[in-house]
Order: C-alpha cells, then structure tokens, then sequence
C-alpha cells in the first residue's frame, strides 16, 4: 500500500490519548502545530479506528492497543509517540510495513519507577501493609513479628537494564546487598553481583523485584516453579509488565504464607479506565500492595515523558530525523534551508535505489543531498532537492516499485 503526503503544517493532525502530560501540546504548538486533539482517556475498538484513520500523528501511553489491525485504519499515519518507556502495546512489525516510525521515552521515569519499587521494599519488609489494613479496620498490630531492615537484605533484580540498575543504586545507598539476572551481560553498579542464572537469584533473594520489558522470553517467567526457588518469607515486587509473572500461583504463594509480600503494579488485564472495576485474585490480601499501573505516573516523570517524546515527533515531522526510533532505521538529518527534502520509505529490495536514482535522472534534478539508512527490511531514504523539482520528484518516487510512503518537506 502506498502513502503519499505533502501537507501544510496547518493541516498535520495530532491525536493525543491517555491524559498526556500538557508539556506535549506545549512543544507542538512551539513548533506551528495547531491541529491537536487530547483526549483523557484510550480508545479501542471502533472509536479508536476512526480516530486513528484521520490522524498524522498519535500519541499513547500503555492502554491503547496499536493492534495490525488498528493500524489497518491509519492510512495517514505517519509516526507513533508512546509517553512511555514499554512499546508492547504497539505492533512494531505492523508500523515498520506500514512505514510507520515509533518512538518512546526511554528514559523519562526510569529514576520514578525505582523510587516506588525501594518504597515498597520497606513497606513489605515491615508487614506496613497488611498493618495499616488491620488499623484501617480497627485492629492494632503493634509487634517486631515479621518486621525487618532493608540494611543487609539481598535484592535480586531481574532485568539490570535502566531501571533495574537505577533500582540497584538506589538499594545499595540503603545497604541493601544486590544481584541481578539479565539476559545480556551487564556491568554491575557498585557491589551488585550478576546471579549465575534465574534460579539461583530466586533462592537467594530476600526480595526479587521484576524489570524486564514484554517479549516472548519474559511471558510467564515467574511461575509456581519460580515462585517456589524462592525463599521461605521473601517478597516479590512486579513493575514491568502483567503477563511477566503467573497472577494465580502469586495469589496462592501468597495465600499459603511462602511468600511473605508482594507490590503488584501491573496485570495482565487492566482496566480500560479509571471507571472499570479492576478485577484480580490478589485482592483482599492484605500484605499485598496493589498499585494501578503507577509507576511511571509522577509529575516530573509525566511532564519530562511529554516533552522527550513531543520534541521527537516534532522532528520527525519537521525535517525526518528518525533517530531513537524503536522500530525504524535511524538517521541523524541536518537542517535542508532553501530546499525542498523528500522522505522516501521502502522495502530493503534490490532494485529501489536505482530506480530512485533513475528518477532524479530523468527528470534532471539536481540533488543537494542524499541519506540513506537500511536494515534487513527496511529503506529509508532522504533527498534534498530544489523546491520546483518536489511535488513531480514526489508523484514519480511514489510509483517506485517497492515503495511504502513517500512524503515531502518544504
Ligand atoms: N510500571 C510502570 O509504570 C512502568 C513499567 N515499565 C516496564 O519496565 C520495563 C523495563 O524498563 P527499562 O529498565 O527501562 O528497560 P531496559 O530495556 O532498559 O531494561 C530491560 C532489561 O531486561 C533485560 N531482559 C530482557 N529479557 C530478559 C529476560 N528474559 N530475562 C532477564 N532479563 C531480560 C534486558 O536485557 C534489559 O537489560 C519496560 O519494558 C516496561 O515494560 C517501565 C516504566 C514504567
Ligand atoms: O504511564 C504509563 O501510562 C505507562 C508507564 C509504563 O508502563 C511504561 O513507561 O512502560
């Protein structure tokens, strides 16, 4: 399918879900675009095709699926923002065919996830939850029983990559003894130690926090046999994703007294909205600190997330920079003062580049300046040219064989 744009900034369409921090609006307004819808909550189904279909740009956080077949609707799609760190909730195969960039926010609430995460140590190791829930009804469980310091305990962390070496940091600060699994070798921060596999983080931890993102090799991963390696009265925390940990057998581990605590933040089914029941087998546990997908969500956290990835939009929009894209071949693009520039995206198939080239030839353009960037499958090709060449350069470029978007700039 071919996608063809050459749009008046006045006409690019930006819509924006989930309650996206302000700051986003302010970086696109800053940048002459005035066409921004924000809506406070996700879509799905029918709602979400219609929208989507009328949209250049959209920006989500971790509810709204960008299924194939969402994606399916947006044929003016030409970049996803997610104001967030995780992008499972987009299908990143489907947007690469489609010619659609991704990008995210590495970064932004790293440092919040980890603050949440340390707190929540404490609070379990102290059996603060299910207190406070007893006081809540009226009872007083003024006892040492089960009530211990971080100081000494050991740490293990499943994932070292930002947030769980942030994490790592933040632990040691307290004294607390780290190691971690990753499945890339990492370099430990400080004293923290890499576990000579999964199981034997498991046996030795007094807590086991998760930090591993949503792809095939984290599904499940923490089952009733990983559950069971771990130690008589430890806790588990779970901040990275709902389907990383076997919700039953956490609830029955929990049930039974094998594990002492758990903080849960996310679920492998979460409510659409802050109007929805949430539903789960670990409610009404009383040593079980239950949070509603919260991890990221600060103000400096928000407010950062929208300014990162606004800016990356801006720029992809702007002149074609694609660098941080999750899913795209990336370029690093100068400025094209006088010229017009065309982005061209392809198959990674022999033959379009001389096509392209034959394009230029023919109609005896003369380019300013080429770049190219490849992967397996991918082509993105960016030419800057003079400003009467584009509009024909960009109708014959379009009918390039293999070609999968083309757009122009001016
Ligand atoms: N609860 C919340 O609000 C938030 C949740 N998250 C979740 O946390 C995840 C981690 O975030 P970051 O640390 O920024 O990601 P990251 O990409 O920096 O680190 C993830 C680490 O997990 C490792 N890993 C991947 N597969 C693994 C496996 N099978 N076993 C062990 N290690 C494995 C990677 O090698 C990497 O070092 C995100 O993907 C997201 O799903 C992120 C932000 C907020
Ligand atoms: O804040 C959100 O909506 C999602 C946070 C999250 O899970 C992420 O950044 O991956």
């Amino acid at each position: 399918m071919l996608h063809k744009t050459s749009l008046d900034k006045s006409k690019i369409r930006f819509l924006l879900l989930e309650g996206i921090h302000p700051s986003a609006q302010e970086v696109l307004r800053a940048a002459g675009y005035s066409q921004i819808e924000a809506l406070p909550g996700a879509l799905e189904g029918e709602a979400l095709q219609r929208k989507i279909a009328d949209a250049h740009f959209i920006g989500v956080r971790s509810r709204t699926q960008l299924t194939a077949e969402v994606l399916a609707h947006a044929h003016k799609l030409v970049a996803i923002g997610c104001f967030c760190i995780g992008t499972n909730q987009v299908d990143l195969q489907a947007a690469r065919e489609r010619g659609i960039a991704v990008f995210n926010a590495p970064y932004s609430n790293t440092r919040s996830v980890a603050e949440l995460v340390l707190a929540e140590a404490i609070l379990l190791l102290r059996g603060v939850p299910a207190r406070n829930a007893a006081a809540h009804r009226g009872g007083w469980l003024k006892s040492a029983d089960n009530a211990y310091e971080a100081r000494g305990k050991t740490l293990g962390i499943i994932g070292y990559g930002a947030i769980g070496s942030q994490l790592s940091v933040l632990a040691e600060a307290l004294g607390m003894q780290v190691v971690f699994h990753d499945v890339v070798g990492k370099l430990p921060l400080g004293n923290a130690r890499q576990a000579a596999g999964l199981h034997a983080l498991l046996a030795q931890s007094d807590i086991v926090s998760l930090h591993v993102p949503e792809v095939p090799s984290t599904q499940w991963m923490i089952g009733a046999a990983e559950i069971a390696a771990m130690k008589p009265g430890a806790i588990l925390i779970n901040a990275s994703r709902g389907t990383v940990v076997e919700i039953d057998a956490l609830a029955q581990a929990l049930r039974e007294g094998h594990l002492a605590g758990a903080a849960v933040d996310v679920f492998p089914v979460e409510p659409k909205s802050n109007k929805d029941e949430f539903t789960s087998p670990l409610r009404g546990l009383d040593n079980v600190i239950l949070t509603p997908h919260i991890g990221g969500s600060t103000q400096e956290a928000q407010a950062n997330i929208g300014l990162e990835v606004a800016e990356k939009l801006v720029k992809y929009s702007d002149n074609g920079t694609s660098i941080t894209s999750v899913n795209f071949p990336e370029v690093a693009l100068p400025a094209h003062p006088g010229k017009h520039r065309i982005l061209h995206v392809h198959h990674n198939q022999p033959g379009v580049l001389s096509a392209i080239n034959q394009v230029f030839a023919a109609l005896h353009v003369n380019i300013a300046g080429q770049y190219l960037q490849t992967d397996d499958k991918l082509g993105y090709v960016v030419i800057d040219l003079d400003a009467q060449s584009s509009e024909l350069a960009l109708e014959k470029l379009s009918q390039v064989a293999g070609t999968i978007r083309c757009r122009v700039l001016f």
